[in-house]
């Protein structure tokens, strides 16, 4: 059984107009994301494609003008508003996206010590700093005092601190300077190995692909295309889908081939047919015409009807 299971999760914001009119916008359409124990799914997409408010829904966050559809279950229970507020921080943590989160008012070390829940909190946090490369002296200070970089490590501090079973990384590492991005990315790996399960949300599939088990292609606010890890390899050609092949091949190491994926268009989420449909070089009428559902390949999903 899945520690975290999503099913069929949507995300639709009620707006206002000038003049009073009300009008909905989905933003997360029929995304479906298991995650086990011991197991790290990333969550790779161009910005806007929705995997902030994946992390948002799953931690009972979102705005109050959002509504959601679909199921969430959090080893083997529903995961309603009443039960996330009892796991948050506690069972499960998050490392925000942004390092506004932070409380300003209060100097770093105690954010972190507030968050053990188990063992010495001075000791737990000293180790946490340590291991992100925060020197000592770090803890007394208040969030301003800090560059982007070292907010993000005490953010994650405060996260791997509280002994959670389930960690929910948003953009954990913009900001570290290489050598911390690795020594997070390690960090990571380690709790997994003891028994952590984690969805790591990033846009840069080369760290992701660094310590992932399973990768979830996010394009226009679902998943395209759930793989292996190990399947981005070669050319590519254990993709399942177009669009997982193109961030691919795009990386340096691969030649920089980058397609017209018509990335910086408004999103297409409100039309119908495939997300991907213009600038993928298979498409056909179909496509067009209506998204094609999810459907299970190769030990991996994949929504396109041309994918074998
Ligand atoms: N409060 C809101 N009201 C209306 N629409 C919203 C709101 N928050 C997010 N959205 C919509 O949801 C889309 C997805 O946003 P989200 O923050 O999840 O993207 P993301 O994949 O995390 O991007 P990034 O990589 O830039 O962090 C946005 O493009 C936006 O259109
Ligand atoms: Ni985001």
């Amino acid at each position: 059984m899945p520690l975290l299971e999503v099913k069929e999760l949507s995300v639709t914001f009620t707006q206002y107009d000038r003049g009073l009119r009300r009008k909905k916008a989905t933003a997360i359409q029929d995304l479906s994301l298991s995650v086990e124990r011991g197991e790290i799914v990333a969550v790779v997409g161009a910005s806007g494609s929705g995997k902030s408010l994946l992390a948002h829904a799953i931690l009972g966050i979102l705005p109050r003008n959002a509504s959601v559809g679909g199921q969430m279950a959090f080893d083997g229970q529903p995961l309603t508003a009443s039960r996330i507020r009892q796991l948050r921080g506690k069972r499960i943590a998050f490392v925000p996206q942004s390092v506004q989160s932070l409380d300003p008012l209060m100097r770093v070390g105690r954010q972190v010590r507030q968050a053990v829940r188990a063992g010495d909190p001075a000791e737990e946090q000293r180790m946490a700093f340590a291991r992100y490369g925060l020197a000592p002296l770090t803890e007394r200070r208040y969030p301003f005092q800090l560059s982007g970089g070292m907010a993000r490590r005490v953010l994650v501090s405060i996260a791997t601190v509280s002994g959670a079973e389930l960690i929910v990384a948003d953009e954990p590492t913009p900001g570290m300077d290489p050598a911390v991005v690795q020594e997070t990315l390690r960090a990571f790996k380690t709790f997994a190995e003891n028994g952590t399960a984690i969805v790591f949300i990033t846009h840069d599939l080369e760290a992701a692909l660094a310590i992932a088990d399973k990768v979830a292609v996010f394009h226009a606010g679902t998943s395209l295309e759930v793989a292996r890890a190990a399947d981005f390899e070669g050319a590519g050609d254990r993709l399942r889908h177009p669009y997982s092949r193109a961030l691919w091949r795009a990386l340096p190491q691969n030649g920089f081939a980058v397609p017209d994926l018509g990335a910086n268009e408004p999103l297409s989420r409100s039309a119908v047919g495939c997300s991907h449909a213009r600038g993928c070089a298979l498409a056909t009428i179909e496509c067009a015409k209506t998204a094609p559902k999810p459907r299970e390949l190769r030990d991996g999903m994949v929504r396109c009807y041309h994918a074998t």
